[in-house]
């Protein structure tokens, strides 16, 4: 049995960049956090293919697509250790999990298997810039779209301080946005401006209050973020889903309706022993 784990990563804003052919010079321009938790897969090599997902049966599932790229049969388990379509980039962390574990069976390397799960991921539509960010690790700035050789991701500085992941209600699936014109359109053009005055200036602050402008401006918000936001100046909308992500220290009485996980600053994806 061969395994691996990717970390979950938190979209603070992002641009989208999927005009090319190429599924690896897709993807998105932004700021991608990754966490210390995320998703572990273990992989097995047997007669059949057979996916689960937190101990239940899945079909049709991102598992099978990454396992046929490789021509793998046999058993594939994700746990995943944070909710689905909260914006915390979980499908891709399956992807890359997945890739990663097989990649060892398959004597691939690993960045064929980073190249693989974000290919899936952008056919699927789950994602843009997360299987780039997980690849990379810690805090990253994507800066051209696509995964390495076509992208370009630089990390910046994080201070030593807890994130709490704070969800509210139902999340949004990312296919449903990335599929919808009107909503690509304000997100091109709003996500475009983020990137250009974030890199004006690139510090963590800045990055919190484009985040906060950002989530505003394209609606990607509900009402209860909006007054969530209101109540915490340090924290900004995770994309894309229905959920805050808190920096530092957050009053209890804030969060405590909420169903919060508290994590740090996590690692690149990687085997697991
Ligand atoms: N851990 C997982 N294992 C298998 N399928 C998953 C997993 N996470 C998400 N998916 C599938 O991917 C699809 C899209 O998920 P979506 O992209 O909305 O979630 P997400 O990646 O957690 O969110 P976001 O992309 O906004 O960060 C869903 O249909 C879901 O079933
Ligand atoms: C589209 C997206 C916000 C979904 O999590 C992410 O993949 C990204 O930043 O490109």
């Amino acid at each position: 049995m061969t395994r691996a784990f990717s970390p979950g990563s938190i979209t603070l804003f992002f641009e989208i960049r999927d005009e090319h052919k190429e599924p690896l010079r897709i993807g998105s321009r932004g700021i991608g956090i990754c966490v210390s938790l995320g998703a572990i897969t273990s992989v097995q090599e047997g007669e059949e293919l057979r996916v689960f997902v937190n101990g239940k049966s899945m079909k049709n599932s991102l598992q099978e697509d990454i396992a046929r790229a490789y021509g793998f049969k046999g058993t594939i388990k994700t746990d995943s250790q944070l909710p689905v379509s909260q914006g915390f980039g979980m499908s891709a962390a399956a992807a890359l999990s997945t890739s990663l574990a097989i990649a060892k069976l398959k004597n691939a390397t690993y960045l064929q298997a980073a190249q693989i799960a974000h290919r899936i991921e952008v056919e699927r539509k789950s994602g843009l810039g997360d299987v780039t960010s997980q690849y990379e690790g810690g805090f990253t700035l994507r800066i051209k779209e696509g995964i390495h050789p076509y992208g370009i991701v630089d990390r910046l500085f994080f201070p030593p301080i807890p994130i709490s992941l704070v969800t509210f209600k139902e999340g949004i699936e990312t296919k449903e946005i990335l599929k919808d014109e009107d909503m690509r359109k304000i997100i091109k053009k709003e996500g475009h401006r983020a990137m250009e005055k974030f890199l004006n200036m690139p510090t963590f602050e800045n990055a919190i209050r484009i985040a906060r402008d950002f989530a505003l401006k394209t609606s990607l918000i509900s009402d209860e973020g909006k007054e969530f936001l209101k109540a915490c100046n340090n924290a900004a909308i995770a994309m894309i889903g229905n959920s805050a992500i808190v920096f530092g220290e957050c009053k209890e009485e804030i969060v405590e309706d909420y169903k919060v996980y508290r994590v740090c600053l996590g690692d690149r994806a990687k085997l697991l022993p």
